[in-house]
């Protein structure tokens, strides 16, 4: 089932809704969709690349594997531009973030650093695997936002065979489907609905706001009775902290 979910996909998703969920992170992001009820929205197990990489926003862009078998997954076969794994590096549009359903597996590789590379060029956001990746230092120097489980230096079609492009899957634990928006930063990768994304990035940036209002309370040594989860009078502190101009410590 695809439906609805689906409907705004093809809309490109505005620079002001990557800033502001950039500017939120992934876990103001969780406890917003949770608002809605949504609670499976964080993949498990899935971690930066490189310490200190830039966060990572856009819409997915989808490649399912399931286990290989020695008589299709065959170098040649890898080889061959009909490969739907080499032809995930050349069709995932740009902006988009490529989700590898590797099934969990790091019993080989999800891209190397070739791939990495070739994405980067293309203007690709960034990956995000429950796999693994080979090649995983020369990656890192592309830059290219990641998102793995551990390293896998094992050839692909040792372990993976690509069946599927642009469909709904499974990655780490959390369903995505295509056009959902990723969050990827240091606590991990959310994967927001489409259709909820805009509202989610206004929401979550408020949030993310009178945090760092609240942050500033705390560092003056208020508790968080009546200061976090925010109150209707904190609130308006809040309010009128953003009036001054945010103004920070003395
Ligand atoms: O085997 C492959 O094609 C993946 C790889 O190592 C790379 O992209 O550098
Ligand atoms: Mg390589």
């Amino acid at each position: 089932m695809t439906g609805d979910v689906r409907v705004d996909r093809a809309e490109p998703l505005p620079d002001s809704v990557r800033a502001q969920l950039a500017s939120a992170g992934s876990a103001t992001v969780a406890n917003m969709l949770l608002r809605r009820g949504l609670r499976n929205v964080i993949m498990s197990g899935v971690q930066p690349l490189a310490a200190g990489q830039p966060s990572l926003v856009g819409p997915a862009y989808t490649l399912r594997f399931i286990p290989a078998r020695e008589d299709l997954d065959t170098l040649t076969n890898y080889a061959s531009s009909e490969n739907l794994h080499r032809r995930a590096i050349e069709e995932c549009p740009p902006g988009a973030v490529l989700v590898i359903d590797a099934f969990g597996s790091t019993a080989a590789a999800s891209m190397g650093d070739m791939m990495a590379a070739r994405l980067r060029y293309r203007g690709v956001s960034g990956v995000v695997t429950d796999g693994g990746y080979r090649d995983s230092g020369a990656i890192k120097e592309t830059g290219l936002p990641c998102y793995q489980r551990n390293n896998a230096p094992k050839a692909t079609p040792v372990a993976l065979h690509p069946v599927a492009l642009d469909q709904p899957v499974g990655c780490g634990g959390v369903a995505v489907y295509p056009g959902d928006v990723l969050l990827g930063d240091s606590d991990g990768v959310a994967v927001i609905p489409r259709a909820l994304a805009a509202d989610i990035a206004v929401e979550a940036a408020e949030a993310a706001a009178y945090e760092e209002f609240a942050a500033l309370e705390i560092r003056r040594g208020r508790s968080l009775f009546g200061l976090f989860p925010g109150t209707a009078e904190s609130r308006q502190e809040y309010d009128t902290w953003v009036a001054a101009g945010r103004p920070g410590l003395e």
